[in-house]
């Protein structure tokens, strides 16, 4: 990380008390005054600017200082050992209430079952849950913190159609066990490789956000496909780059099985980055996802199964890819 020049110190000192503060952490000038104003509007009235630009400087993370993040058109109760809600994520969960909600699922009034595995605060169960009509949700995580801060943002969210199950999902047969039909299984696993923690995470992350939720291979991925998809008709589980995306692609095309009724797509971020790994089967909802999860993402794998199928017509939709 290139060091910071003196005079940037200096203009930024300058500039407001404390500003030069927030450089380590913002990088650069106008990133600091944005920030330094989202500290002085929203800054709990017992603590001080003074206080908030040290804890800033200590490479504290903004959203525990100020104790929430917004998310779509939630706002999420954040605290330490619990991980912070991202804009990536964000970007696709609202991303994919919007597809659902235009799409002839919610004209038709059919209620949708959603469980979100790795829940965290609980921001992708709540947020699908209040943008889809007709929906219900379960929401597992292992950390007891974790389940606690999602019960706190049900109730300031005011979202209630959902129940929220403390379980280890790895270790628990907890997808063969799950007792539901689900519609739509999210999830948004720890996936940063070990050796990539101490080399690629930035200090404010390492330092404060739980290890818990971040650190982990390719384990989740291989629970989704070994244990969760017979329990669900489509899943949309976050990834951090290609290798997860074509684990479970590989998964599924090798399976005789599982590549003649799942379709795999995958959905780049808008900084262009692989962020979600999704898929969607032939049956489901009478083949309405069919027609409306293609234009989520790129479809990599359409079932093989879908031609011979007479009692769904093909989806009038051009893919972006010749994989099929
Ligand atoms: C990357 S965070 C995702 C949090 C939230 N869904 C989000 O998108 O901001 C992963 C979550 O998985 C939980 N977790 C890690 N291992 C788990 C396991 N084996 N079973 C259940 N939850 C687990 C962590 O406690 C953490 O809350």
């Amino acid at each position: 990380m290139p060091r910071l020049s003196t005079s940037l110190i200096r203009k930024a000192s300058r500039t407001r008390p404390c500003l030069h503060l927030l450089l380590p952490e913002c990088r650069n000038l106008e990133q600091a005054k944005l920030e330094y104003n989202w500290l002085t509007e929203e800054l709990p009235p017992e603590k001080s600017i003074r206080w908030a630009c040290l804890q800033r400087y200590k490479h504290v993370p903004l959203q525990y200082i100020l104790r929430s993040q917004p998310f779509g058109p939630l706002d999420i109760i954040c605290r330490p050992g619990v991980l912070i809600p991202r804009w990536e994520t964000e970007e696709w969960v609202m991303e994919l209430a919007t597809t659902i909600n235009n799409s002839t699922l919610i004209n038709h009034a059919i209620p949708l079952h959603i469980c979100d595995t790795f829940t965290g605060t609980g921001c992708i169960a709540l947020a699908l849950s209040h943008g889809i009509p007709n929906s219900t949700f379960t929401a597992i995580d292992v950390s007891k913190k974790a389940i606690n801060l999602a019960k706190e943002n049900m109730l300031k969210n005011r979202v209630s159609k959902g129940r929220l199950i403390r379980r280890d999902i790895l270790s628990s047969n907890a997808g063969e066990e799950y007792p539901l039909h689900i519609d739509i299984l999210t999830g948004n696993p720890p996936y940063v490789r070990r050796c990539d923690f101490n080399r690629d995470v930035k200090p404010s992350v390492r330092l404060f956000e739980p290890k818990l939720a971040l650190v982990g291979e390719l384990e989740c991925y291989q629970d989704l496909v070994d244990h969760w998809l017979s329990k669900t008709d489509s899943f949309f589980y976050e990834i951090g780059d290609t290798d997860q995306f074509d684990y479970v692609e590989r998964r599924i095309k090798d399976d005789f099985k599982l590549r003649q009724i799942w379709s795999i797509g995958l959905k780049y971020d808008s900084n262009g980055k692989p962020r979600v790994v999704y898929g969607f089967k032939n049956t489901s909802k009478g083949g309405i996802l069919l027609q409306i999860l293609p234009s989520f993402g790129t479809i990599m794998h359409l079932a093989t199964a879908l031609n011979k199928q007479e009692a769904y017509s093909k989806p009038k939709i051009k893919y972006k890819c010749n994989y099929i």
